[in-house]
């Protein structure tokens, strides 16, 4: 018997070629265990981005989650954003089930050198992530807990 889990059955994501290159790079997982699949630039040309600035890049793919049990996120590579500090321009991209429109990746040079973006390079990931949708109930008071409101290293550092 193999020690490896068995993959648990995968949602299907209904997605949209909005430009037919892309057809050749349809994202994928590119390991067994991997969490998220590449997203690429889709670009005319390739992209020089000065140090500081922040772009809003193609990906030329719209993704309907449809679930609301689910949402996308989109994140940094690692590489691009140790090596040369290519990240997101909002950080992380929060992508809802019901959105229907083209995956849009903000890319933020955040390092000291200008950066070229070359077209259909992988600059960014999509994760796919369980969501699980709150009411909020007003309350006068809580139950006691032992944190309370300390925060903001209340508990100390060590
Ligand atoms: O990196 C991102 C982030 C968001 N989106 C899309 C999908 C998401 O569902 C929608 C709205 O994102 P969000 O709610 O984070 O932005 P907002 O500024 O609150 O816009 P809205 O008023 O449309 O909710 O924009 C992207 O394509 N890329
Ligand atoms: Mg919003």
């Amino acid at each position: 018997m193999s020690d490896t889990p068995r993959p648990a059955a995968r949602p299907r994501l209904a997605v949209k070629l909005l430009d037919e290159r892309l057809r050749d790079y349809l994202p994928g997982y590119a390991t067994d265990g991997s969490a998220g699949m590449d997203l690429r630039a889709l670009l005319e040309a390739p992209l020089t981005l000065a140090p500081g600035q922040c772009e809003l890049v193609r990906t030329g793919l719209a993704i309907h989650i449809a679930d609301p049990g689910l949402a996308g996120l989109i994140l940094p590579r690692s590489g691009l954003g140790h090596k040369h500090g290519i990240v997101l321009g909002n950080l992380v991209g929060l992508i809802d089930s019901d959105y229907q429109g083209e995956l849009m990746i903000s890319v933020w040079n955040r390092g000291q050198a200008p950066f070229t973006l070359e077209p259909f390079e992988r600059l960014a990931q999509y994760v796919l992530v369980p969501v699980v949708q709150a009411e909020l109930e007003l309350v006068d008071d809580f139950d006691a807990s032992r944190r309370g409101a300390g925060g903001f290293g209340s508990s100390g550092r060590h």
